[in-house]
């Protein structure tokens, strides 16, 4: 995915929220997007995922536009899972699953791939909730079925706008070792919007730093995560130490 010279502003705006970003998601590569508070990380995802129209610039998928591909391709390429997500209360795990694969099958049908969707349920341990309906569900549950959703389009692609937000540290850890896991047994290119610096020092390959509207580093994460980074754009004093495996984390002052 190529995003080249993206500019966006919301109407009646003066300054754009997002201002000439220009970067690569390489297949096969955990991108973290990281950056404070207003910088401008939900706009570019709400671009990404074609919920905004940029005021400038480009998105495009192996050469084609992404404003050019039908609602059905793009959702076969890209998926998406939000920080605040509807609550569908009537609806089972299973029968909430089933509507991703509505990129291949529409309307929706029998002709859905249920070895799929048994799959994806497997995989994120879900089976034994498929008949649960959604209300019947603690957070970090329905969390998982948001991811299993947006995996039954079986996409190239899969952006999450904070997706650990409502987790507790047990179950964010275990969300970004799914991700991690699909990202390398599946190939699955993802983009995940984190405030936790050192979550993406661990999991990301590549990460993106936001601030005001502008791509103001990006590279390797301990590249970007750094100390001067860190006190130009966090306002923060910080330290980088290594743990006794040599995971580099971010030590905040006493
Ligand atoms: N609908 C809107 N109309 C006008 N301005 C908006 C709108 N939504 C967001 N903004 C502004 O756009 C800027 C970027 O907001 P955005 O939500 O993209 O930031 P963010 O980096 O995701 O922030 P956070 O870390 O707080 O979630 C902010 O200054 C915000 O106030």
């Amino acid at each position: 995915m190529e995003i080249e010279h993206l500019s966006f502003a919301y109407p009646k705006t003066t300054t754009p929220q997002l201002d000439d970003v220009s970067f690569t998601l390489k297949p096969g590569q955990l991108t973290s997007l990281i950056g404070p508070n207003g910088s401008g990380k939900s706009t570019l995802f709400n671009v990404l995922t074609r919920q905004l129209v940029p005021t400038a610039g480009t998105v495009s998928i192996d050469g084609q536009a992404i404003a050019d591909f039908s609602a059905r391709a793009y959702a076969q390429k890209v998926a998406a899972v939000q920080q605040h997500n509807p609550l569908y209360d009537d609806l089972s795990v299973q029968e909430l699953i089933r509507f991703g694969q509505s990129a291949y099958h529409f309307p929706l049908s029998e002709a859905a791939d249920e070895a799929v969707i048994d799959e994806i349920m497997a995989f994120l341990q879900l089976t034994g909730l498929k008949k649960r309906s959604m209300q019947a569900l603690s957070g970090g549950q329905q969390q998982r079925v948001w991811l299993a959703l947006a995996l039954a389009q079986q996409p190239e692609y899969l952006l999450l706008d904070e997706p650990t937000t409502y987790l507790d540290l047990h179950f964010q850890f275990r969300f970004l070792q799914l991700l991690k896991q699909l990202n390398q047994q599946k190939h699955l290119t993802i983009l995940i919007i984190l405030h936790d610096l050192n979550q993406a020092l661990a999991f990301s390959d590549h990460t993106l730093l936001l601030a005001n509207g502008k791509l103001a580093a990006q590279g390797a994460p301990q590249a970007v995560v750094t100390p001067a980074n860190l006190k130009t754009y966090f306002a923060i004093n910080s330290e980088l130490v290594a743990t006794s495996s040599g995971q580099q984390i971010v030590q905040l002052p006493d």
